[in-house]
């Protein structure tokens, strides 16, 4: 029996390349969505990202030889285990959930913003 974010189907080192991956592509785009190909919830949120003019990197996670690893190097570091998985200038973001409700209070866009993730004069949504 381990912590809950034991991974006993991973080696340390496999965990190790996954994590670095992860953080390597967050810090390297101003937005990361990490997603699967088939996740409603990740849909909305790539389909609000492109409404808004952003620039987003994804990353499917169901179409990556790693991808489990990196899913499960991301709960470990943010506590999250669900795609999508998102990052704004390098910050944790969370969900489609987090993403909708920054984008409700006005947030969101400014967000994008300060990462240089959009244009000045974006479209409105
Ligand atoms: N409330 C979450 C829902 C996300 C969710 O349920 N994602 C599903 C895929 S549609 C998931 O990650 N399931 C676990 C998995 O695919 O490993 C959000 O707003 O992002």
């Amino acid at each position: 029996m381990g912590s809950m974010f034991s991974s006993p189907q991973f080696t340390k080192e496999q965990m190790e390349i996954a994590l670095t991956k992860a953080k390597q592509i967050v810090s390297s785009n101003p937005v990361v969505v990490f997603s699967k190909t088939y996740c409603g919830y990740c849909t909305r949120v790539k389909q609000l990202l492109s409404q808004l003019g952003a620039t987003f990197k994804v990353i499917e996670l169901d179409q990556e030889s790693d991808g489990d690893e990196v899913q499960q190097a991301l709960l470990e570091w943010t506590r999250q285990r669900t795609v999508p998985n998102v990052f704004i200038g390098g910050e944790h973001v969370g969900g489609c959930d987090s993403v909708l409700e920054k984008h409700q209070q006005g947030k969101l866009l400014p967000m994008l913003k300060d990462a240089a993730a959009v244009p000045n004069n974006p479209a409105k949504v």
